[in-house]
């Protein structure tokens, strides 16, 4: 997986996803399914995109209780997707069960999908994880220890902010995989995302994966702003 751009096909029917990949000719990208596509078109729409050729992030986040995770997990795994998601705050026992879902759901001979937990959401500021939600931590320490239940869980890696990447590469090593959403570009609004970094930022603190929807997806040339995301990633500072 060395892609390090997943592009967030926020759409509603598949037929604004068509129309969205023909901008970029059908070249394979990495993509993420999430829910607002997944719950309208559901499985066939997977099929659809990894008959493309594409790799595909199915970014469903499950919470739930251990066996129904890993039930569900079953089931996703024999879509044959590269990545799935979980909420850690589902805790180590939900995190086990939807890796022996995954697993048992993979067919023989083939690599399991990889696995991430989110740790929290980048649309949570630090004033809310403490005022609303109760949690009588910093947000690093919060995204710190929650990727630590995922590891000792055994899952492959985090949904962070791109801020918090060097924190967990300190706790956590380098192999642990970071995936980060909250991706702006300089100057743009950020909408409901609290936690953003623009994509020159994200490579500068090491993140492995930038997850961006609307900037590219939302923009009046869809193609030229992916084309500028990989110029202001390749940009030597
Ligand atoms: O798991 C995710 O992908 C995710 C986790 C998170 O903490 N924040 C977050 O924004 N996301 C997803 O990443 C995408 C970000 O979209 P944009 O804000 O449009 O770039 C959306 O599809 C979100 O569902």
């Amino acid at each position: 997986m060395n892609q390090p751009f997943i592009v967030a096909l926020d759409f509603s029917s598949k037929q604004e996803v068509n129309e969205f990949l023909r901008l970029f000719s059908d070249t394979p990208l990495f993509v993420k399914v999430g829910m607002e596509l997944y719950y309208q078109e559901g499985p066939a729409m997977i099929e659809e995109l990894k008959a493309q050729g594409h790799r595909i992030f199915l970014d469903l986040k499950l919470h739930d209780i251990p066996n129904t995770v890993k039930q569900a997990m079953k089931g996703l795994a024999r879509l044959g997707v590269d990545l799935v998601n979980v909420h850690a705050a589902g805790g180590t026992q939900m995190m086990k069960a939807a890796l022996e879902g995954l697993e048992a759901g993979t067919a023989s001979g083939v690599r399991r999908p990889m696995c991430i937990a989110v740790t929290q959401l980048t649309s949570t500021s630090e004033q809310m994880l403490r005022a609303e939600l109760w949690i009588a931590h910093s947000m690093e320490e919060t995204v710190v220890h929650y990727a630590s239940l995922a590891k000792e869980s055994g899952l492959d890696g985090v949904v962070c902010s791109a801020k918090e990447v060097p924190l967990i590469r300190e706790h956590l090593g380098e192999a642990f995989v970071t995936v980060t959403p909250g991706i702006r570009f300089a100057n743009e609004a950020k909408g409901d995302q609290v936690r953003v970094v623009t994509p020159a930022e994200a490579r500068k603190l090491g993140t492995n994966f930038i997850v961006i929807g609307r900037s590219i997806t939302r923009a009046s040339d869809p193609y030229a702003a992916y084309e500028r995301l990989q110029r202001e990633w390749n940009r030597e500072e």
